[in-house]
């Protein structure tokens, strides 16, 4: 009986194996912003994934956010409703069911975007600790993203402020620019439950949308990805403390495919045990302006030829991919 249940410490994870590279935000010696651009520029060249390790934010901070999500969904369905999100826009609670990453399977999990610190985002009527904790953590994440884009602009030898100045407008509201804060929950898998049978996913596999995103899962793990490369799906696993940058798609555009757009999901554990508990997460979507124009043409490398492809803005592009997610549930 025993040797049928799959123990989480004989998985073997990219963690297990050293295969993410690790990229310390502490300054010590050299100039910080230098090594932490060329660990970068490694590591989405070669991985499409790193994970940052004293980042600064303390993990009572994400817990706090996590924690206030559980609350939330506790809430009479009545104030859960009433933040839906709604058609048009990306902000609000998404129940399960309502996003299909891969056009057909309806994802197991609750989210919910914020994507401006405002009373029109956030619950803060029905939850004002959330409000408070959400605001302390954006504040967190949009720093670190800002000091991760100059560290880019110096790896990629482009003029400083490149990408500082068209991510100026994260989370002043999804009309202007679509960066996101989303907390995510997906609940215990209580087997013979409908809609939890054969091929149920606790989010389908998808690339980010956007420039990048940063990571804070907790250690129930399901995290998995495709290394550039490769078809293989591969179990992230857990570095305790750790933050987990991926690359969009729009950083992908931006390096005529330089920089890897990483496929990943979140599967169902294989371990019994594991199954039973719910998973938290935290993703910060990072995205330019809505306005600003994506060509591969504004980083070209020395000798590169120009693409004639035609050029969207941010706003374009994200909005095919909206569409794609959501089909004609709510968008
Ligand atoms: O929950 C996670 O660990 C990943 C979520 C994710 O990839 C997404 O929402 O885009
Ligand atoms: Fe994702």
């Amino acid at each position: 009986m025993i040797n049928s249940k799959i123990r989480e410490d004989k998985l073997e994870t990219l963690v297990s194996r050293s295969a993410v590279p690790i990229i310390d935000l502490a300054h010590c010696g050299k100039s910080l912003v230098h090594r932490v651009g060329q660990q970068l520029h490694k590591a989405f060249t070669e991985k499409g994934i790193a994970f940052l390790v004293n980042h600064g934010i303390a993990e009572d901070k994400i817990k706090a956010v996590w924690d206030q999500f559980d609350n939330f969904l506790d809430l009479p369905a009545e104030i859960q409703d009433r933040h839906r999100r709604k058609d048009g826009v990306n902000y609000g609670y998404v129940s399960p069911g309502m996003e299909r990453f891969d056009g057909s399977t309806p994802e197991l999990r609750h989210a919910y975007n914020v994507c401006k610190l405002d009373e029109q985002n956030i619950p803060r009527e029905a939850l004002p600790e959330l409000a408070e904790d959400i605001t302390t953590l954006c504040t967190d994440l949009k720093a670190m993203s800002l000091f991760i884009m100059k560290a880019m602009e110096v790896a990629l030898e482009i003029p400083p402020s490149f990408f500082v100045d068209k991510h100026s407008q994260m989370l002043e509201g999804d009309d202007l620019n679509m960066s996101t804060l989303r907390m995510l929950y997906y609940p215990a898998i209580v087997d013979d439950e409908p809609g939890q049978s054969e091929g149920a996913i606790r989010c389908g596999a998808h690339v980010d949308y956007g420039t990048f995103t940063l990571l804070a899962q907790d250690s129930e793990g399901g995290l998995e990805v495709q290394l550039p490369g490769s078809e293989k799906w591969e179990r992230v696993g857990h570095l305790p403390g750790a933050i987990l940058i991926n690359g969009g798609e729009l950083l992908s555009i931006w390096t005529k495919q330089r920089y890897h757009a990483l496929p990943h999901r979140v599967v169902i554990p294989e371990q019994e045990l594991i199954r039973t508990r719910g998973r938290h997460s935290i993703a910060y979507f990072c995205h330019p302006n809505n306005s600003i124009l994506i060509s591969p043409n504004d980083l070209l490398g020395e000798g590169e030829a120009k693409s004639e492809d035609k050029v969207y803005s941010a706003y374009e592009l994200i909005q095919k991919k909206f569409n794609d997610t959501y089909g004609q549930r709510s968008q």
